[in-house]
């Protein structure tokens, strides 16, 4: 309900006299602050305040509104563990939608015109409007009267406090912003259902969430069923509990941003105690930070791959003509792995790699190297396994510890790049914690995490009900789940697409065919008809090439478009257009594949990869997929 200036003016004086009834001797700045909450039950938020303020042991309201529950302190507070355990207590077991459960990770606590210790956010008077931003808007109200209603029996001591808008003046409606915002916030907790995962978690999450390990951990399970939600959920519940900083990274260069936006709306609190940022930009920041930069050029280091290849192609050309086939060896078996001498070169199981290699063959792709490295020293060049190598070397001398590291999309992390992860999460108790999905491996090259030296024996998660995909988009994508087996990363039978359950029912998939010289009409078409809003959808490919010829064509059409790379998760109305490269672990309301299709067979391992590929760009779209097939 939209609040005219009047009903606001109102409810603010009705929330006066309510507050000085309830504490008549209260310092006069404390119930303004409590006032000033209070007014905004005028809109729909619900509070229980706390009968007596004199103890400093536990929140004093409980503020349940569209952002959430919050637990609210007004003043100083002594006890911060003391608070968060009464209000995880409270909260526990609270039921939310389709069986699950409020997670305690969940709570938000605040501090208002006061000192209190970690978690609690602390906000000024003047800062309180800040408790009803509406960007964070993802309960309905009847969500947020179903929490109250189990909430407040649970509360001994508490009563609600509350008041009623009056009547608008008519000549008043619409006059100022704070109606529009109490309107905004209903509206996008009914548009984005789905964010419901900040404060709902199924019960299976939420053990997730808070389960202690005395060792590295892994989550694994099929795309949407909310590994990253848990990750997230579980970096504040650990973040809560520890000192010291805490790292979430990726493979994927422009992912953190997003979940760094993501983290920011849902734990402000704790916004600067996790550090967002993919694997090589914190290796190079740490050797940047030691006075030992080491500048990468990937281009420039590709250069000196093909001189090698013209000297050894006579050798290899014989098992695989291709180039690319033997720099991937290199990247991501030989460099990738971390290798330094051809004898443990000859003792790897080269995992998923199509051409098999005998001792001597072998043996003639490590001159490869050997030339391919000559080469870059010669001439001052260093690919991205050379910085993670060297960042290795610098954290096993003496390197920054993290109180907790979380890794998402292990499964695409070259075997290096998890051994430097290691080192910096140490062995501790809930130290480190890999999510992943081998069937979501975007690139060749694959390890098991024993390999790492991580032992996660009977520390393995997996999570099976998909809340992503809507029944018909998740059908559609099954269609890619080829038959092969696929592994939980550490080398046990995996659970596949195919298993997953599905939590939504509904959505809409659509197949197109033609040409380029189609498409055009065909894309533009699909765009005006996607039934979501333009900023909340993608256009996913699977080469650079075709994005770009893609972007071009939605440009020609006026249609506003933002690179998938340019993406770092805040919410405008553009529709993102990039590879599935850069769009694993995000998702979209809509989602439009083009996908180019060539005559002919491609071998084995690359059509393995590219119906994973496939896979993940179905299992970005929650509601709707438009999937064009273009022949060239
Ligand atoms: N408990 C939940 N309640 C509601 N929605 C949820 C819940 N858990 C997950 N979701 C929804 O499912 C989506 C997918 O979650 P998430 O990205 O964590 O899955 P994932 O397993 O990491 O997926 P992928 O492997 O495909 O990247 C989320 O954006 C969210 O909308």
């Amino acid at each position: 309900m939209a609040l005219s200036a009047h009903a606001w003016r109102q409810a603010q004086r009705q929330a006066g006299d309510l507050v000085g009834r309830a504490w008549p001797g209260a310092d006069p700045a404390v119930r303004r602050i409590i006032g000033a909450v209070v007014a905004h039950t005028a809109d729909g938020r619900r509070v229980l305040a706390r009968r007596d303020l004199a103890r400093r042991d536990r929140a004093d309201l409980f503020l349940i509104g569209a952002n959430g529950v919050t637990a609210v302190v007004v003043g100083s507070l002594d006890d911060g563990p003391a608070a968060v355990r009464h209000a995880e207590e409270a909260c526990a077991g609270i039921r939310g939608p389709q069986g699950q459960v409020l997670a305690g990770s969940a709570i938000h606590y605040a501090v208002l015109g006061g000192h209190a210790p970690d978690p609690f956010r602390r906000l000024t008077e003047a800062e309180v409007p800040l408790l009803f931003r509406r960007d964070n808007a993802h309960l309905t109200r009847a969500q947020v009267d179903a929490i109250t209603a189990r909430l407040a029996p649970r509360l001994t001591g508490y009563a609600e406090l509350g008041v009623k808008a009056t009547a608008s003046a008519p000549e008043e409606r619409g006059l100022l912003d704070v109606a529009d915002v109490a309107e905004d916030q209903l509206t996008a907790a009914r548009q984005r259902p789905f964010e419901s995962w900040q404060t709902f978690l199924h019960p299976h999450q939420q053990a997730l969430v808070t389960r202690r390990y005395n060792g590295p951990a892994r989550i694994s399970g099929p795309a949407g069923t909310g590994k990253t939600v848990v990750a997230l959920h579980r970096l504040r519940h650990l973040a809560r509990r520890t000192t010291g900083p805490l790292l979430f990274t990726t493979f994927v260069r422009t992912l953190p941003a997003v979940h760094r936006a993501t983290f920011a709306r849902f734990a402000p609190e704790l916004a600067d105690r996790v550090e967002f940022t993919n694997l090589h930009s914190w290796a190079r920041d740490l050797l940047d930070a030691r006075g030992r930069p080491l500048p990468v050029d990937a281009r420039a280091a590709a250069t000196q791959f093909n001189r090698a290849w013209t000297v050894h192609r006579d050798d290899l050309a014989d098992l695989e003509p291709n180039p690319a086939y033997w720099h991937t060896e290199i990247d991501r078996v030989i460099k990738g792995r971390g290798l330094s001498a051809l004898e443990e070169y000859l003792a790897v199981v080269r995992k998923g790699r199509r051409v098999r290699l005998d001792a001597g063959q072998k043996a003639k792709v490590w001159r490869l190297y050997e030339t391919y490295q000559e080469y870059l020293r010669q001439r001052g060049v260093h690919d991205h396994n050379d910085l993670v190598a060297a960042a290795l070397d610098e954290v096993r001398a003496d390197g920054p510890r993290y109180a907790a590291v979380v890794v998402d999309e292990v499964q695409d992390i070259p075997l290096n790049g998890l051994r430097l992860l290691r080192e910096l999460a140490g062995d501790v108790p809930d130290g480190l914690l890999l999510v992943g999905d081998g069937q979501q491996q975007v690139y060749t090259g694959g390890w098991r995490l024993s390999d790492a030296g991580i032992p996660v024996q009977g520390r393995g998660e997996v999570l099976r009900v998909n809340y992503r995909n809507r029944e018909r988009v998740l059908d559609f994508a099954r269609g890619f789940d080829a038959d092969n087996a696929v592994d939980d990363l550490d080398g046990a039978a995996g659970v596949t697409l195919r298993d997953a359950e599905v939590a939504a029912p509904g959505g809409e998939a659509k197949r197109w065919r033609g040409t380029w010289a189609e498409l055009d009409e065909a894309l533009a078409k699909a765009v005006r008809e996607l039934p979501v809003p333009l900023g909340q959808a993608a256009l996913i490919t699977f080469s650079n090439t075709a994005a770009h010829r893609c972007a071009g064509l939605l440009k020609a059409a006026g249609v506003p478009v933002c690179a998938l790379e340019d993406f770092a998760g805040e919410p405008d109305d553009r529709l993102k257009v990039g590879t599935v490269h850069r769009a694993k672990g995000l998702d979209f309301q809509g989602v439009l594949v083009v996908e180019v299709t060539r005559a002919g067979a491609a071998p084995a391992e690359q059509a393995e990869l590219l119906a994973r590929q496939r896979l993940v760009a179905a299992t970005r779209a929650r509601d709707h997929l438009w999937w064009a097939e273009v022949a060239e």
